[in-house]
């Protein structure tokens, strides 16, 4: 349990939030199906893309740490070997749904399984289309849910029209596509991360984009490559919001991920009217910058529509924010929202209305009136990373305690999140 009380904060100084955790992945990812030593820096250690890395290692890879380095010596996706023990994907919905990809042109078995979140989280977006493609996944309700077991082997050509907006989806099938007979030709119907196709090109492999379509060419193979992890803009909402709804407050984050299909929190921080400025840094395939933010009269407003997966991991501090604004903010379009590590509608409404929000779930989304003076209530994360931050981020503006259970599942994504916390608060 984990308890907070702040008396009037101001939110002020400089931070630097973690690694991207979806780039994390796909660094140790590409880096063991590269081949030579990939280097990565600025690599999240948080307990999902250690999670990642320990899978990996379970096929023979050799990850090691060397500092702030990882390096992982990559032997081709043919260096990979059957794994003699389980693959435990832990808390992690992308290790668990791209490593499928992987392993399903894999000429080996394995068994891939999760904690008690990911026993429930649904795995047949992935496990339908890659048997189509070939490969034979079995697990408990007819390979929905894990564990799961896969073997791999030959793919072929395959066209599919993604029926969900998933990043994950869309990357287990490019990573099975990759090695595959003949081409892969996915149909997104609405614009995810793109942080996989970003890492195909710049490890020296190609994939192509028109409109929706995505072409990815089999018999792939990668070279080593640097991998620079920029911070993650899904760590930085949470001390974004913190700032915008504290008093005197002045904030500056830097090297964040702006990737443009990462952004959406960025929009609905413009559309509430925060004063906030965005600066990039660079101009490489994974854009840079920094952003400062101060203290802000909010506005509340619709989220929705293509909006919804530029942001899908920030809605439960978005809710939080809309506490803060003038009016009626609804978010729909966002039934994607049920199958994360809990049912953030569910989570979100539930946690905030102990706290005093003026909040209602819908079917696809919540709405929020606001302003309202928040108080302090025992709380409890549920065990999903997003929506501790989201709680220790409301005790900055409660006029009493907040209390939260089960706060250590904050490591999933921020294992240093409690003392960035401190060090901006005074
Ligand atoms: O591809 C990724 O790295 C991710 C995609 C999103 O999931 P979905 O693909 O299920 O939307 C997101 O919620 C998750 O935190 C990371
Ligand atoms: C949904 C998330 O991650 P994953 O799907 O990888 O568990 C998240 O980090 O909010």
């Amino acid at each position: 349990m984990k308890t907070l009380q702040y008396k009037s904060p101001s939110v002020k100084g400089t931070i630097k939030v973690p690694g991207d955790k979806s780039i994390s992945h796909r660094s140790i990812m590409f880096g063991a199906i590269a081949e030579g030593t990939t280097k990565v820096t600025g690599f999240l250690k948080g307990d999902d893309c250690l999670a990642t890395i320990d899978c990996f290692r379970k096929m023979g890879v050799q990850i090691t740490e060397n500092g702030d380095e990882i390096l992982i010596e990559g032997k081709g996706f043919s260096g990979l070997k059957e794994p003699e023990e389980v693959l435990y994907t832990g808390n992690s919905g992308t290790t668990t749904r791209l490593l499928l990809g992987i392993l399903a042109g894999r000429p080996f078995h394995s068994v891939v399984t999760g904690d008690e979140s990911i026993a429930k989280r649904p795995m047949n977006r992935v496990t339908d289309p890659l048997r189509e493609m070939g490969a034979r996944i079995d697990g408990r309700d007819d390979g929905n849910l894990t564990p799961l077991s896969i073997r791999g082997g030959a793919l072929h050509a395959f066209r599919y029209e993604l029926p969900v907006a998933s990043a994950q989806l869309k990357s287990a099938l490019i990573l099975a596509g990759l090695q595959s007979e003949e081409d892969t030709i996915i149909v997104e119907p609405q614009k995810t991360r793109d942080h996989t196709e970003k890492m195909i090109r710049h490890f020296g492999g190609n994939i192509k984009r028109e409109g929706s379509t995505i072409t990815v060419s089999g018999h792939q193979s990668f070279k080593a490559k640097h991998v620079q992890v920029p911070g993650d803009i899904s760590s930085a909402a949470f001390f974004l919001t913190a700032a915008a709804v504290t008093k005197n407050s002045s904030l500056l984050l830097k090297k964040v991920g702006i990737n443009d299909t990462r952004t959406g929190i960025i929009e609905v921080l413009k559309q509430m009217n925060a004063d906030f400025e965005v600066t990039p840094v660079n101009h490489d395939e994974e854009p840079i910058g920094e952003i400062s933010i101060k203290s802000s009269k909010l506005n509340a407003c619709t989220v929705d529509g293509d909006l919804i997966p530029k942001l899908i991991d920030e809605i439960p501090i978005i809710a939080l924010l809309a506490t803060q604004a003038n009016g009626k903010t609804v978010i729909k379009d966002a039934e994607e929202l049920k199958v994360k590590e809990t049912n953030r509608i569910d989570a979100v409404v539930e946690e905030l209305k102990k706290l005093g929000a003026d909040i209602e779930a819908t079917d696809d989304g919540m709405i929020i009136q606001g302003p309202t003076q928040l108080t302090g209530a025992e709380t409890d994360s549920r065990g999903d990373h997003r929506i501790g931050m989201m709680l220790a981020v409301a005790s900055l503006i409660t006029n009493g305690e907040v209390h939260i259970k089960n706060p250590e599942c904050i490591s999933v994504s921020y294992p240093e999140f409690f003392e960035d916390l401190e060090s901006v608060t005074s």
